[in-house]
């Protein structure tokens, strides 16, 4: 069976550099994406591990900016940044120290930082260059950097700096032009003009001919109707088809000898239907970020465990059993949040049968 490990020069753990190209240039070709996860502690962060373990499947592993105040803690200040820079750096750590155990490739990265998150990036890049300075490779694999809210102009010229410094480490870097509906790290864009939630392809030409002279590592979150989070159906009008413009455009400015010259990211993948992920993976979706949909699945698994066994929790002593049985076995954390890692890792293992990402280890 072929393998995309054929292709790596690690073959387990965390990948960085040309091998995170490599993986990406291998799925565009063999026509599948890579589920793109935010974590917010170790327990959801081995819940996604399990799952592309037995999947066969490589897998992106990425905190947002509140996830990573998260992985902190939630009772640590966050003034400039502070706590999302840490918990960035302790997650990063943590999964670049078990991911190997599960035996398949980890794509370690951090998602959408807008404009005024800027310090939480700058911390993160210092983080990668001290990193570097040790191992000779960056602490995160990737980042995303998300200008998506200011002009055009600014947004290109601004990624292009940091990308610039981010291809010193040879790291890779994935943007966004056109806007992601709903909300994220407290930004609302839930009432943003609707063209603004379809990118034009002269837009991604832009992008690309500013970013392409610094280094191939990077990839677009171009919208195409994308919305974070899970709506009543028909709230949403996904156009991935839009998508194949973009590859068309690009090739032709070019002169591509390829179809599909981009390496472009699906935001907002919860609720969304198995049909719209094949036509963007057929447009070259090489991730697929998915968060709210896993979100509900941890919580299912808790939250019928404690419906089911609400009798044998509401006492450290005294369960229908008998009056002096001890509960210790119920309401110890390794049981009841295990409940949630296997409904998370059960609905993940649909995600990576819909990306076509199953066996490809
Ligand atoms: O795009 C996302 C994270 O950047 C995830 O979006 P959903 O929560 O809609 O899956
Ligand atoms: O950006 C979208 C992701 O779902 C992250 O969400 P969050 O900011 O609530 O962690
Ligand atoms: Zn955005
Ligand atoms: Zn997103």
């Amino acid at each position: 069976m072929p393998s995309v490990t054929d292709v790596l020069s690690r073959k387990s753990g965390v990948i960085v550099g040309d091998d995170v190209r490599k993986l990406f240039d291998y799925a565009k070709e063999h026509k599948f994406a890579i589920p793109a996860v935010n974590v917010t502690s170790s327990s959801t962060v081995i819940a996604t591990l399990e799952a592309a373990r037995d999947n066969k499947s490589p897998v992106i592993i990425q905190a947002s900016q509140g996830g990573a105040a998260y992985f902190a803690g939630k009772g640590v200040d966050n003034k400039n940044q502070e706590a999302s820079i840490a918990g960035a750096i302790a997650c990063a750590l943590f999964v670049r120290s078990i991911a190997p155990t599960y035996g398949v490739p980890v794509v370690l990265h951090s998602d959408h930082c807008a404009k005024k998150l800027l310090p939480w990036f700058d911390g993160m890049l210092a983080a990668d260059e001290a990193y570097y300075k040790e191992h000779g490779e960056p602490l995160f694999s990737s980042h995303m950097i998300d200008l998506s809210e200011e002009s055009h102009e600014d947004n290109i010229a601004e990624t292009a700096k940091y990308f610039k410094r981010a291809a010193k480490m040879n790291q890779w870097l994935e943007m966004e032009i056109g806007i992601t509906g709903g909300e994220e790290d407290g930004v609302d864009n839930s009432h943003v003009d609707a063209s603004r939630l379809y990118t034009q392809p002269e837009d991604i030409y832009r992008v690309y001919e500013a970013l392409s002279p610094i280094s191939p590592n990077f990839s677009i979150a171009a919208a195409f109707g994308n919305v974070h989070g899970v709506y009543k159906p028909g709230n949403v009008k996904l156009q991935p088809e839009l998508l194949s413009d973009h590859q068309a455009f690009v090739k032709k400015q070019i002169g591509s000898s390829s179809d599909k010259p981009l390496y472009l990211v699906f935001h907002g993948g919860s609720g969304s239907a198995a049909s719209e992920f094949q036509t963007g993976i057929s447009n070259g979706v090489v991730k697929v970020n998915l968060d709210t949909d896993l979100q509900y699945a941890y919580l299912e698994g808790i939250r019928d465990y404690v419906l089911n066994k609400k009798d044998y929790i509401m006492t450290q002593v005294g369960n229908p059993e008998g009056e002096d049985k001890p509960n210790k076995k119920y309401f110890d954390p390794r049981v009841w949040v295990r409940e949630g890692e296997k409904t998370m890792s059960a609905r993940l293992t649909q995600s990576f049968k819909i990306f076509n990402a199953v066996n490809t280890v």
